[in-house]
């Protein structure tokens, strides 16, 4: 059995990384995915690959950050595939690696603008669209940095993905009764081009008590357990892949 047979999934920052691993995973589960990125060629090789396994897929380039790029998202879905039941709000930045008080405030709000504000706008986008099928989940990719004891340079992306978490709480409380299932999934190291090169790739492995990273793939099987049927009472809640980090726990 598929278990996205018959849903419509928004899957940003797909052209990469876990956003690529899952848009692949969910097309493979049955869905038809409207996936994203800000460039465009990256982003057609990976339609193509879903294509050419039979899958289902458009895709949508633009900016996160900007709001007009949820709204076309969101028209896809509602257009060509017929509705929307999820979302996974993958794209992110790290932004600068700097100690607080030498963050500018351009490099501040590129961070939040980037993993926070992002995240409402789409949610804004996505919800209503949502609703008109009765519900849907929302999946946002925070990480175990928003959770950590804190990672030196790392104030802004923390903070960012920490107030994640306040989004999952919002949407739980105003629309869980209406069907909206909204969680976070906290990465720990990950093999994509976001976790550096291969030393910084080492260091966060040894934060794990796994003593590795994960592979993306290993992320997108998180995101469809919180997308699918699988997880139908989980809502309101942060779902740790991060091979039990030592520094959360
Ligand atoms: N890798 C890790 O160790 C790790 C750990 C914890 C959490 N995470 C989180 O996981 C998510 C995915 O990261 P990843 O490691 O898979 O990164 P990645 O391999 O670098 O991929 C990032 C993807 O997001 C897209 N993107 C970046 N900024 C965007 C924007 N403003 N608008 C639209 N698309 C944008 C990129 O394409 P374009 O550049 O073409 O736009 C690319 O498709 C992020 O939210 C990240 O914070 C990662």
């Amino acid at each position: 059995m598929k278990l996205l047979e018959n849903k419509v999934a928004i899957i940003t920052g797909a052209s990469s990384g876990i956003g690529r691993a899952t848009a692949r995973l969910f097309a493979e589960q049955g869905a038809a995915v409207i996936i994203n990125a800000r460039g465009a060629a990256a982003l057609e090789d990976v339609a193509s690959a879903i294509r050419q396994a039979g899958g289902r897929v458009h895709t949508v380039v633009g900016d996160v950050g900007i709001e007009e790029t949820h709204a076309r998202l969101t028209e896809v879905a509602m257009t060509i595939f017929g509705g929307l039941d999820i979302a996974v709000n993958n794209a992110g930045a790290v932004g600068a690696m700097k100690p607080l008080a030498e963050i500018s405030v351009e490099e501040w709000d590129h961070v939040i603008a980037a993993n926070l504000t992002s995240a409402f706008l789409g949610v804004r986008s996505q919800i209503p669209a949502m609703l008109k099928r009765g519900g849907g989940s929302v999946v946002f990719i925070s990480s175990f940095v928003g959770t950590s004891a804190g990672i030196p340079g790392m104030a802004a992306y923390g903070t960012s993905k920490a107030a994640l978490m306040g989004l999952v709480k919002g949407i739980t409380a105003d629309y869980a009764v209406k069907g909206i299932r909204a969680n976070a999934l906290l990465p720990g190291g990950v093999d994509t081009p976001m976790a550096g090169d291969a030393a910084q790739k080492e260091w966060a492995a040894g934060l794990h008590a796994m003593k590795r990273i994960a592979e993306p793939e290993e992320l997108a099987q998180a995101a469809l357990f919180l997308s699918s049927p699988m997880s139908s009472f989980v809502a309101g809640s942060a779902l740790f892949a991060d091979g039990g980090n030592a520094a959360v726990k």
